[in-house]
């Protein structure tokens, strides 16, 4: 059985840390990094802040303390770059350290802080709906603020629709039209040709919306599948997840987003699905492996960004592929399974449909049964007409043979030409390394097919030792002068 399910608290727990590129553990709230806090000027305002607060009396800091207990932090007070909301854009300014010290033109009259966390629609201070805070002041007070009060965007929002109210359109019902609609897709202007020139997904009256950065919305509860991608089409499906081609509002560029179709709700299951992204990103980048993006939870489902691929070799939406064709792909995926197994994770489900082509080139895909050899994690079997009889026996000393062998009895299929059957004699004889004759393929290859399926994993070759063998000769000449 495939994997896939987690709850609550270790969800949270899993989304809290994440890896950057970079390989630095940054640890998340919500979806602000803290990392972003070291790398900007607000770190010293919270710096100062936290010193300030320290300042106050000791009463004042029993009664803080008391409120604290029940105090989420507002997503205003962090301010960080990509998940400022419309509204706070001009808190946002105030912490540039370039405007610290620029007044704006008036300054309120704040006399004392109220010291409820919350501000009712009757309660907020009708002075400062006409005045504007100078720059630093309001930077300091906010950040108090939001310290204070748990939830101030009521308020603000009213203080906003006030202050802006001489415009044709406030800022507020412009932030709730761009919540409401996705924002515009951005043209990449280094590619030659426009992705998806007879959509209309760049502009018109999406444009309307220009300005707020596109992951905006996702900053807020939104779908994160729906405002930074546009969907196009269903590519894909497996027993497990669907597949769609998408465009990425913000780089203009395709992709291919995979997501679970069950809503995973236990911890072990999302702990699960996530093994196939941590493959995935553990792998890096190589040719003939899938490119991965990115991944998230959504609604209890796991989406995983990944390169765009044109098609998979599933024999049941292709036409039979030419012996040129398979050694290729056979070779290539040869070399994506050395690549895995010098870095000691194993597959576990190489079949046609797990393999993809792209620009003639054959990839890997499909890592959601991706283990490690030295079984420090759960192995699950894949397909099991893939299978060696000795993972049928759950015997799993050598799961790089697994995979030796699950190509050997994909390329078989690709050779006969048409979907291997889910039980019967012919997937029992392949089993036993009983390998029907293939009319019109030399013996040298039906031998290396017999090695392969040899039932005894010791006895067939690893990937490197078959990628020596000189029916890749040929191969290996075009591959090398193109
Ligand atoms: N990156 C991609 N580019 C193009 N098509 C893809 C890509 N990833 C997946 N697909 C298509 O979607 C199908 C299902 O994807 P995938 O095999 O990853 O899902 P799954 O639910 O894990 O499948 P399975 O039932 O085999 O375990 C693939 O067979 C392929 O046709
Ligand atoms: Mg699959």
């Amino acid at each position: 059985m495939k994997r896939k399910n987690f709850s609550g608290s270790e969800m949270q727990a899993a989304n809290a840390m994440t890896v950057s590129p970079t390989g630095h553990l940054t640890e998340q709230i919500g979806q602000v990094t803290l990392l972003a806090f070291q790398e900007t000027p607000s770190v010293s305002r919270f710096q100062k802040l936290m010193d300030d607060r320290d300042l106050l009396s000791s009463s004042d800091i029993n009664i803080a303390a008391d409120e604290e207990k029940d105090c989420i932090l507002s997503q205003d007070f962090f301010c960080t770059p990509d998940y400022i909301t419309p509204d706070g854009q001009l808190i946002s300014n105030c912490f540039d350290s370039n405007k610290d010290n620029v007044p704006c033109p008036k300054s309120p009259e704040k006399s004392k802080i109220s010291r409820s966390k919350r501000y009712r629609q009757e309660e907020v201070p009708h002075d400062i709906l006409d005045t504007v805070l100078p720059c630093h002041q309001q930077n300091e007070d906010h950040a108090t603020d939001s310290l204070e009060y748990e939830d101030d965007r009521l308020g603000k929002t009213l203080i906003d629709e006030v202050t802006q109210k001489k415009k044709y359109v406030s800022q507020s019902a412009v932030a709730l039209r761009c919540r409401v609609m996705p924002p515009p897709c951005i043209k990449n202007p280094y590619l030659s040709e426009t992705v998806m020139q007879d959509l209309d997904i760049f502009g018109n009256q999406r444009s309307k919306c220009t300005g707020f950065f596109p992951s905006v919305t996702g900053g807020d509860g939104g779908s994160r599948y729906r405002t930074d991608f546009h969907e196009i089409e269903q590519i894909g499906f497996g027993n497990f997840s669907r597949v769609f081609k998408v465009l990425k509002r913000i780089d203009g560029c395709l992709y291919a987003v995979k997501y679970s179709i069950r809503q995973l709700h236990q911890n072990t299951e999302r702990r699960r699905a996530l093994m196939e992204v941590q493959a995935l990103a553990a792998l890096g980048s190589h040719e003939n492996i899938v490119g991965y993006y990115s991944s998230w939870f959504e609604n209890e489902q796991l989406y995983i960004q990944m390169e765009l691929c044109d098609r998979s070799l599933s024999l049941h939406t292709n036409p039979p592929m030419s012996t040129e064709k398979v050694l290729a792909a056979m070779y290539q995926i040869a070399k994506a399974l050395q690549f895995m197994h010098e870095r000691g994770i194993a597959h576990l489900d190489v079949k046609p449909d797990n393999i993809y082509m792209k620009n003639g080139v054959y990839k890997l895909g499909d890592f959601g049964f991706a283990t490690l050899l030295n079984r420090t994690l759960p192995v699950d079997e894949g397909d099991a007409r893939y299978m060696p009889p000795e993972i049928l026996n759950e015997n799993y000393e050598y799961l790089d043979k697994v995979d030796i062998f699950s190509l050997g009895v994909a390329v078989y299929e690709l050779l006969k030409g048409s979907p291997l059957p889910d039980s019967g004699t012919q997937l029992l004889n392949l089993r036993e390394g009983k390998i029907p004759l293939l009319p019109g393929h030399s013996m040298q290859l039906q031998n290396l097919l017999k090695m392969m399926l040899d039932p005894v994993p010791v006895r067939r070759p690893s990937a490197k030792k078959l990628l020596e063998n000189p029916i890749f000769d040929r191969v290996r000449r075009s591959n090398t002068s193109t």
